[in-house]
């Protein structure tokens, strides 16, 4: 479909908001090698490179090389409380560099023993990188600051015993830059139903957003394990790939429900077909019901930052600029950061 006015858009000063960013896989190369860097110096790592580990221009990562990136290598190099510090700044630095100037970055809380980091250390240890940040002077093209909330995730792997104690820690720093609670981790990994009271519990809880990864292979997307998941009541459900019709017409029986596709992600790891083209982006973003919202997923990994996911929407799907701009200011509505943030943002976002 050919486009004529997105030439004239700058992505990158377009102010944006990221709704779906991991923090452990929004962490770039080069900022994991000044970590490897400054241990091997020390002596303190054995690791391989992180530019060897992950070459620059890899980013092929399909679900089973991708999950282990996390477990085998990033949480070996991020270990300690001034690493996590220091890498949640530089993701930070990076969003607001390419116009992002509201972020929900998310999180699996994670006790660090050796180096005395609890997970409410963990949590404590990002909220207090992201008030440092949010103290410096803004940093984007835009000239609008970057704010940033925190969702606390809980992996398919969890025990029950775990994914109650991120509720535990959801429920202890909400309104502390906690906003919400989200579902991940590798769809191969078997759903126990055991989360599902924690779920619930977490509906409960006033003010406290949900968001789940929903339908992302074909093994996670069970008519059993979706209506459990929307049987939870998300605000928002993350990737929605292998959806049938049934339960493409139940999630639009949830108006306002936010769909957070990442479309980099996903073409890069093969997990839609037909490419960017072929991306379910193409059947959600007019139907009215629902509120989609671009997000980059794990930028670190994929190095598509937002600005390029919008580029690759008007340039796949013809959206002009008025309608990127529609595109992101809808996402507002979504958003777990509260009212008053609403305001700031419909305020600073183009209109056209
Ligand atoms: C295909 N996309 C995805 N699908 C499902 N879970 C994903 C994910 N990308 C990342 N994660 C989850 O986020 C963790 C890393 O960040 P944090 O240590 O929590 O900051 C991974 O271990 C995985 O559980």
């Amino acid at each position: 479909m050919a486009n004529t006015n997105t030439a004239v858009l700058d992505y990158a000063a377009l102010p944006k908001i990221e709704l779906h960013a991991h923090l452990s896989g929004s962490i770039s190369r080069q900022c994991l090698h000044e970590v490897w860097l400054t241990k091997k110096t020390a002596g303190e790592t054995d690791l391989q490179d992180p530019l060897i580990e992950m070459p620059p221009d890899k980013h092929d990562y399909d679900l089973k090389t991708f999950f282990p990136l996390f477990s085998s290598y990033i949480y070996n190099l991020v270990n300690d409380a001034a690493t996590l510090r220091y890498t949640t700044l530089a993701v930070l630095r990076d969003f607001a560099a390419d116009g992002v100037v509201y972020l929900e970055l998310r999180t699996t809380p994670r006790a660090m023993p050796a180096a005395g980091l609890t997970e409410a250390g963990y949590v404590q240890t990002i909220l207090d990188a992201i008030a440092e940040y949010e103290r410096e002077p803004p940093r984007s093209e835009n000239g609008a600051g970057l704010r940033t909330k925190l969702i606390l995730s809980i992996d398919r792997r969890h025990a029950p015993a775990q994914a109650a104690r991120v509720l535990a820690l959801a429920k202890q720093f909400l309104g502390r830059g906690v906003v919400g609670i989200d579902l991940c981790g590798d769809p191969a990994t078997p759903l126990d139903p055991a989360l599902s009271p924690i779920f619930e519990e977490a509906r409960r809880v006033p003010g406290l957003g949900m968001t789940l990864h929903f339908a992302e292979a074909e093994c996670s997307a069970s008519d059993a394990e979706l209506d459990m998941l929307l049987g939870w009541r998300p605000d928002r459900i993350g990737h929605v790939i292998c959806v049938s019709d049934r339960v493409r017409r139940g999630i639009m029986e949830r108006p306002g429900i936010g769909l957070e596709l990442c479309l980099s992600c996903n073409v890069h790891a093969g997990m839609v077909c037909g490419g960017f083209e072929g991306h379910h982006f193409g059947e959600w973003w007019r139907i009215q019901e629902t509120v989609v919202t671009l997000s980059t997923d794990d930028v670190g990994v994929f190095e598509s930052p937002l600005s390029n996911e919008y580029a690759l929407v008007a340039q796949h799907f013809g959206l002009d600029r008025t309608q990127i701009c529609a595109l992101v200011r809808r996402g507002v509505d979504i958003i777990f950061g509260g009212e008053e943030e609403k305001k700031r943002l419909r305020d600073i976002l183009w209109v056209e």
